[in-house]
């Protein structure tokens, strides 16, 4: 089994992720956001790449979310704040999403086998679900406009150790890129000090600074849900 760590959506080749199981992350905050919409009984989301696209896609009974500079985008119902996304109003609505690097990292993962969504919010259980499907495993930073984000980093490496504690003490056929190893260490140094580490990186200061302290601080706890999100037919769903 090979294991890949891929820093920004910028350095996904399409043959990296052809037909392997693909973890895509964006701590701060798509994934985790959409993790959170989910867990709170959101039916189904659509992660497209463009406000054209989701306008598009729009119908009456279904729930616009996203933001554009990390603010909401105008006309959208909700913005990218997992506390947008907690109540009465998500639970068995269909929502179609659209964020400056989460959604455009799924859209890059469309020739995966599986695409499945990781957060530090359900980092152990999206390691489980992607061990069960024995294929390659890639996982695939967003990154921020094309550049490696220390938030995806860290969760990666999160991803990589839950892994490896996974694997059979007996397997010996399975390698870690450069990059993974390198992620794994720095979550194993990270992980005392994690909520500070995000709120000290470029994104999390961003957010800070808008006002979005308060989702840093969610989005920086591990292992919160032992959800684990999965595209079937275009669509982010939990399984079952
Ligand atoms: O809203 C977010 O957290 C970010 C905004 S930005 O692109 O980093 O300005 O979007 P995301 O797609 O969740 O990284
Ligand atoms: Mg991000």
């Amino acid at each position: 089994m090979e294991i890949m760590v891929i820093p920004s959506v910028n350095e996904a080749r399409a043959d990296d992720l052809t037909n392997k199981t693909v973890i895509v992350i964006d701590v701060l905050r798509a994934t985790s956001t959409m993790l959170t919409a989910l867990a709170h009984g959101c039916k189904e989301i659509f992660p497209v790449e463009t406000v054209l696209q989701a306008k598009q896609l729009q119908q009456s009974h279904y729930l616009m979310g996203g933001e554009r500079a990390c603010k909401k985008i105008p006309g959208f119902d909700l913005g990218n704040s997992p506390f947008e996304y907690m109540g009465d109003h998500i639970a068995g609505r269909s929502l179609i999403f659209t964020t400056t690097n989460g959604t455009r990292a799924i859209q890059k993962a469309h020739k995966a086998g599986t695409i499945l969504a990781g957060t530090l919010l359900n980092g152990k259980a999206c390691a489980t679900a992607a061990i069960a499907l024995r294929k390659d495993i890639v996982i695939l930073c967003s990154g921020t406009q094309d550049v490696y984000s220390l938030e995806d980093g860290v969760c990666a490496g999160q991803l990589v150790d839950e892994l490896v504690q996974l694997l059979p003490l007996s397997a010996t056929d399975f390698t870690i890129n450069d990059f993974g190893l390198s992620m794994r260490h720095a979550f194993c140094h990270i992980q005392p000090n994690i909520t500070q580490a995000l709120m000290q990186c470029s994104n999390g200061k961003r957010l800070c600074k808008l006002g979005f302290q308060d989702d840093v601080l969610y989005c920086s706890q591990l292992n919160l849900f032992s959800l684990v999100p999965v595209i079937r037919d275009g669509k982010l769903v939990l399984p079952g």
